[in-house]
């Protein structure tokens, strides 16, 4: 058996011209779909066509007036999904070179098709000091110019966002722009979920410090909101148990379910294993590698897009891109490798490259051709980088699968460190079928008090968005307040999100108690 590395195809190129590019073209390779062809007793998964949800359509009526916004809530709520219609909107409202889409991690900063807030902030090594931030900003040219060019700044997995970090950019944002109002006028639109992955604390402390700790935290946003629908399960009882989770609580009940599910067999072989620990992701990647029949040569590098992978024909693949999303071909879709052929160009010519046709575990099969990468810096391409959107995919890092939703994953907590791992690894499938799991105790279920007590303290405010209180940043009863904006002439409310955690008697009517605040009609 072959195994193949398939190489950057070309790399990075500063002020790219955008002439010339044209979308990624897929040939429908009538003769290897049929050779391949879905069995009848395959699924296939249909993604669910996107409605808004009155939560999200808030959001969007809110960013529309401008308003600054932070959006939090459950893994699955469709946080990002969102981020990603917000900036469609943005860039009507801005222009999109005035618009600047950012995450904490390089990963989610893809899939958002945006850059590092520390690469958009100009930052290339880390410091809490405001001062050197400021002066290194400052002499980079084109940090400056985004600070001051830019109008909308999105930031995603804010999670892993510092809250020093946070208050720095504030004030670096504020100077640059020579502009004395919070952010320096800028409309910040900002999501994550407070009780995923922490920020990476500084190696000199390990205190962590999250951005709602951050001083300008409050007066940073009009505009608060927790999406409280989850949307990426549908099992009512995966919904719940995860609920308890998420807020560090064990019921028995949860646990008896949750130990149903460990097994030290791992029965599905197409589940992608997850690990705390990167050893173990690139110990069982290249067992697995090796297993299909080839001595493993060449260290692989497990990053999204990483420089080379090496696959042959039986290999567990992801993609690390959306290629069709109607048809669930979505970063994150596992499959396997059934044949390499060679491509042939628009001139007939045939490059030496081998290409993979994977066949989906939707059972959608695609001949899967190099996709470009961009770094965006507002609407201009700097950097482009163009590779097969593939990783191996026996296994993968808690870190690497934040923000992914698994049809199936088979989850090894058993070097678990931190107090979110079970939560965010848990939270990626679907439902419970998909869901193997092991190493797992029920004192592993632990949220940090700090960030149970932002969401205790959490009050819902529903203004009147015609009393012109929209330009304003809301620092009347800024105490971690969510701010909603309500159609309702003359009335304010705050409700306790207290309520949040569904009864176990009935989760559904509390679910609807939470629509209350978000109906806007
Ligand atoms: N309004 C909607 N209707 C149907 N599906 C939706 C909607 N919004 C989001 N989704 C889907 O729900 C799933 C989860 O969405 P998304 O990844 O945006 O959630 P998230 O809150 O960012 O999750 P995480 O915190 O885990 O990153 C995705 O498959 C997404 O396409």
């Amino acid at each position: 058996m072959k195994l193949f590395n398939i190489g950057i195809v070309f790399t990075a190129y500063r002020n790219f011209s955008t002439k010339g590019f044209r979308k990624p073209s897929f040939l429908s390779y009538s003769k290897y779909k049929s050779k391949y062809k879905t069995s009848s007793t395959m699924q296939t998964v249909r993604r669910p066509k996107i409605q808004w949800t009155e939560e999200q359509k808030s959001v969007l009526s809110s960013v529309s007036q401008g308003k600054s916004v932070f959006i939090t809530g459950a893994a699955g709520t469709g946080k990002t999904k969102l981020v990603t219609e917000i900036v469609k909107l943005l860039n009507k409202l801005h222009t999109p070179s005035k618009v600047f889409v950012t995450a904490s991690t390089g990963l989610a900063a893809i899939s958002i098709k945006g850059q590092t807030l520390h690469s958009f902030a100009g930052i290339h090594y880390h410091t809490n000091d405001p001062k050197l931030l400021y002066d290194s900003i400052k002499c980079c040219k084109r940090a400056y110019w985004r600070w001051r060019k830019v109008k909308a700044l999105v930031m995603d997995e804010i999670s892993m966002v510092d809250a020093r970090f946070f208050d720095n950019l504030e004030r670096v944002a504020r100077e640059l722009r020579g502009v004395g109002e919070t952010w320096g006028g800028i409309q910040l639109v900002v999501a994550g979920d407070f009780f995923q992955l922490p920020p990476i604390p500084d190696n000199d402390s390990l205190d962590v410090k999250y951005a709602f700790e951050a001083d300008c935290w409050k007066e940073s946003f009009d505009f608060m909101i927790e999406l409280t629908k989850i949307l990426r399960q549908s099992d009512p009882r995966l919904i719940e148990l995860l609920q308890g989770i998420r807020m560090g609580k064990s019921d028995p009940e949860d646990l008896s379910i949750l130990k149903s599910y460990c097994s030290k067999t791992k029965s599905d072989p197409s589940a992608v294993q997850l690990f705390p620990r990167k050893q173990n992701v690139k110990k069982v990647n290249e067992e697995r590698l090796k297993k299909l029949g080839k001595a493993w040569m060449k260290q692989l590098n497990q990053g999204i897009a990483p420089d080379e992978v090496s696959i042959c024909v039986g290999a567990r693949v992801m993609l690390v891109k959306n290629l069709r999303t109607c048809k669930g071909l979505v970063n994150g879709a596992t499959g396997t490798v059934v044949e390499l052929v060679k491509s042939v160009d628009a001139d007939g010519v045939c490059p030496d490259n081998l290409l993979p046709i994977v066949k989906f575990d939707s059972g959608k099969v695609l001949w899967i051709k190099p996709q470009e990468w961009h770094v965006m810096v507002g609407n201009k391409i700097v950097a482009t980088r163009k590779q097969i959107p593939l990783i191996l995919a026996w296994a993968l890092s808690i870190h690497k699968c934040q923000g992914m939703t698994l049809d199936k994953a088979y989850i090894n907590l058993s070097r678990a460190f931190g107090c979110r791992m079970v939560y965010t690894s848990l939270s990626r499938v679907r439902s419970m079928d998909g869901l193997h799991l092991s190493g797992f105790t029920a004192s592993m279920i632990r949220a940090d008090p700090k960030v149970s007590d932002f969401y205790r303290n959490i009050t819902l405010q529903h203004n009147n968005k015609d009393q012109g209180n929209s330009s304003t940043k809301s620092t009347e009863n800024s105490s971690s307040n969510i701010t909603c904006a309500s159609g309702k002439a003359g009335t304010a409310m705050f409700l306790d999100l207290r309520i949040h955690k569904s009864t176990k008697t009935n989760p559904k009517l509390e679910w609807e108690n939470l629509f209350n605040w978000t109906k806007l009609s």
